[in-house]
C-alpha cells in the first residue's frame, strides 16, 4: 500500500494532541433485554491511539464498538465521535468500521471490487462516476490486503478469510482516519494475518486512529499502544496490553475462542501489573 492511501483524511492535518479525541465514552450501559451486557464504561480514546478492546466470549467487546458507532443503542450514557455527540455526528467518511464477520450470502453477487469500491459511498458524489483518485483508492484497498489479483472475483466464492481482507479493503477505500476492527484477523492466516498487521502498522504510522477488537494481540502486539479487557460488560483492565501465557503463547498457536477459565479478564492472559489508566505513549 502506497503512502497515499494510508495517509488519511485529516489525520496529518492538525496537532493530535490538541485535537478532541476520536472517542469518549461516558457510563455506556447497554441492555439487549434485562441484565446489562455493558456496565457503566467509561473510555475516551485519544486521536491517533492505536487501541485494543479484549476479553472473553460475550463479555461485551462487540457491543462496545457497535455502541461507540451507534449501531446498538445505549441504553443509558453518552458516546462522542471527535467532539461531536453521536447523534450529531455526521462526518461519517472519517469512520472506517470493519464488522465481524460476514455478510455476504445469496442476493445479488458483487464483485470483489464493487463491495471495496461501496466503502467511498460516504464520500462519493452523488450519481457521479468515480474519480481517478478513487478509483485508485480502491486498487490501492486491493492491493493492501493482497486481493488485487481476485478483483473481479465473486465475493461469495471467496474463503471466509479473504471475505474478511475484503471487508478491510472496504474500509481503507474510503482513506477514513478513524478505524474500528471488530475481530479483523478472525479466520485469517498467519501470512495474511501479518500482512494485514502491516497495514495497521502504517495506518499507525499516518497518524490514523485504530480500535481493534480482538480475542488475543497475536502478531498485532507491538502495535497495540493500549488494551482495555472487559469482563461481564465492565473494563476489568486498562494500560499495556497482557502477556500471553500457557498455550495461548505457544508460537503459531491458533486461538479461535478465548476462554473464561479463571486465567485473568480476558481468559488465556496475563494481565500486567500495570492496571488503572495508564496508557503507553507513542515515541
Ligand atoms: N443483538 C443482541 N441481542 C441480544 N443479545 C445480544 C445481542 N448482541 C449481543 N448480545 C449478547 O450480549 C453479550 C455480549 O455480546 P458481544 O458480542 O458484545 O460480546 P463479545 O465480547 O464481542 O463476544 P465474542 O468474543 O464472542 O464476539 C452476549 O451474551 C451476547 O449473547
Amino acid at each position: 500500500m502506497t503512502s497515499e492511501t494510508t495517509t488519511a483524511r485529516g489525520a496529518a492535518a492538525g496537532d493530535p494532541a490538541s485535537a478532541p479525541p476520536a472517542f469518549r465514552v461516558e457510563g455506556a450501559v447497554v441492555a439487549y433485554d434485562r441484565d446489562p451486557v455493558l456496565r457503566g464504561v467509561d473510555l475516551t480514546v485519544p486521536r491517533g491511539q492505536t487501541l485494543a478492546i479484549l476479553g472473553a466470549n460475550g463479555s461485551g467487546k462487540s457491543t462496545l464498538m457497535r455502541a461507540m458507532l451507534g449501531v446498538t443503542p445505549l441504553t443509558a450514557g453518552a458516546v462522542q465521535v471527535h467532539g461531536t455527540p453521536l447523534r450529531r455526528f455526521r462526518d461519517w467518511g472519517r469512520i472506517g468500521y470493519v464488522p465481524q464477520r460476514l455478510f455476504v450470502g445469496g442476493g445479488v453477487p458483487a464483485t470483489v471490487r464493487e463491495v471495496v469500491a461501496s466503502g467511498q459511498v460516504s464520500t462519493r458524489r452523488r450519481l457521479h462516476r468515480a474519480t481517478r483518485g478513487e478509483r485508485a483508492a480502491v486498487q490501492e484497498a486491493l492491493e493492501a490486503v493482497g486481493l488485487a489479483g481476485r478483483a473481479r472475483a465473486a465475493v461469495h466464492e471467496l474463503s471466509g478469510g479473504q471475505q474478511q481482507r475484503v471487508l478491510i479493503a472496504r474500509a481503507l477505500a474510503g482513506r477514513p482516519d478513524t478505524f474500528l476492527m471488530d475481530e479483523p484477523m478472525a479466520g485469517v492466516d498467519a501470512e495474511n494475518q501479518l500482512a494485514l498487521a502491516s497495514t495497521i502498522a502504517r495506518l499507525r504510522e499516518s497518524g490514523a486512529t485504530v480500535v481493534l477488537v480482538l480475542h488475543e494481540t497475536g502478531p498485532l502486539e507491538t502495535l497495540i499502544e493500549r488494551a482495555v479487557v472487559l469482563s461481564h460488560g465492565e473494563i476489568a483492565h486498562d494500560g499495556a496490553a497482557p502477556r500471553p501465557t500457557g498455550d495461548c503463547a505457544r508460537p503459531g498457536h491458533d486461538h479461535v475462542h478465548p476462554h473464561e477459565d479463571g486465567a485473568g479478564p480476558a481468559g488465556g492472559v496475563a494481565l500486567p501489573a500495570v492496571t488503572g489508566a495508564e496508557v503507553p505513549r507513542r515515541d
